[in-house]
């Protein structure tokens, strides 16, 4: 895996979007390596935006995010590129290229690792071939190497996905609603596959709608609600009714 461990602290974090929408609201949290954390909160809790703050895909405009120690949110250049690397980020649109093959989108993976000509050639090295072929075989995807990605399943995009993310040997692993769009045997397939890279020692945060897969996967449950973290519990201590609350209207939600 990367350089570091895998903690992350989120320190009294708000986003308020230029529009003035406050996407979070003073946030706090806590998670050590090797936490499979899963976030859960109506349409329009700040989910997406927490999980963009911590890979630094939006700027806060308050507080600070600790990854392993270091503050993402006022990295810079190489500093900024060297945290991203530890950080993989599975979005629920897969954002694979569509007309490339699988092992071609897979490899896309290691770009970070290479000079722009070498990459927009495609000119790989031997180990990284092998690394790719073997993260499609720990995906149960090696039989697709050559094939286009838009010749693929949903589920098995996300798996290519998933794949290509372990090209950067991240510590973290973020998912954005992985399986929104995925039926109920290709969603475990995915979720099995980021309970893999958690066995491997990844810490994953995940956000979720669904309970019962938070309740099955998550060793600890955090639920956001307007922007404020409402909830925070090991999984040993979470009550089916607790949920009730997290998921409360407050009028202008789903
Ligand atoms: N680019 C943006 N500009 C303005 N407001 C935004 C932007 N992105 C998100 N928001 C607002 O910030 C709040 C939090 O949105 P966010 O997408 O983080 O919620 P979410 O919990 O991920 O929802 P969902 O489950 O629907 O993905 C919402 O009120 C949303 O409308």
């Amino acid at each position: 895996m990367g350089n570091g461990v895998g903690t992350i602290k989120v320190n009294d974090v708000s986003k308020i979007y230029p529009n003035g929408t406050i996407g979070l609201d003073h946030i706090n949290l806590d998670i050590q390596s090797g936490e499979f954390v899963v976030i859960v909160g109506l349409s329009g809790a700040g989910k997406s935006t927490l999980l963009r703050a911590i890979n630094r895909l939006h700027d806060v405009s308050e507080g600070e995010i600790l990854l392993d120690g270091v503050d993402i949110t006022k990295a810079k250049g190489k500093e900024l590129r060297q945290q991203r690397r530890n950080i993989a980020m599975i979005f629920q649109n897969f954002n694979l290229v569509k007309r490339a093959t699988v092992a071609r989108n897979v490899l896309a993976g290691r770009v970070g690792y290479y000079s722009t000509f070498r990459s927009t050639f495609g000119l790989f090295s031997k180990e990284d071939k092998e690394k790719a072929a073997a993260n499609l075989d720990r995906v149960n995807m090696l039989d697709k190497y050559y094939t286009r990605a838009d010749e693929l399943s949903g589920g098995q995009q996300q798996r290519v996905a998933i794949a290509r993310s372990m090209m950067q040997s991240p510590n973290i692993v973020l998912a954005d609603e992985p399986i929104a769009s995925l039926d109920p045997k290709t969603t475990k397939m995915v979720m099995d596959d980021l309970q893999h890279l958690n066995d491997m020692g990844m810490t994953v945060v995940v956000n979720l709608h669904s309970v019962e897969l938070a309740m099955a996967y998550a060793t600890r449950i955090v639920g956001l609600r307007g922007g404020k973290l409402v909830y925070d519990k090991p999984i040993a201590e979470v009550n089916a009714d607790d949920f009730d609350g997290i998921y409360a209207e407050t009028g202008d939600e789903e």
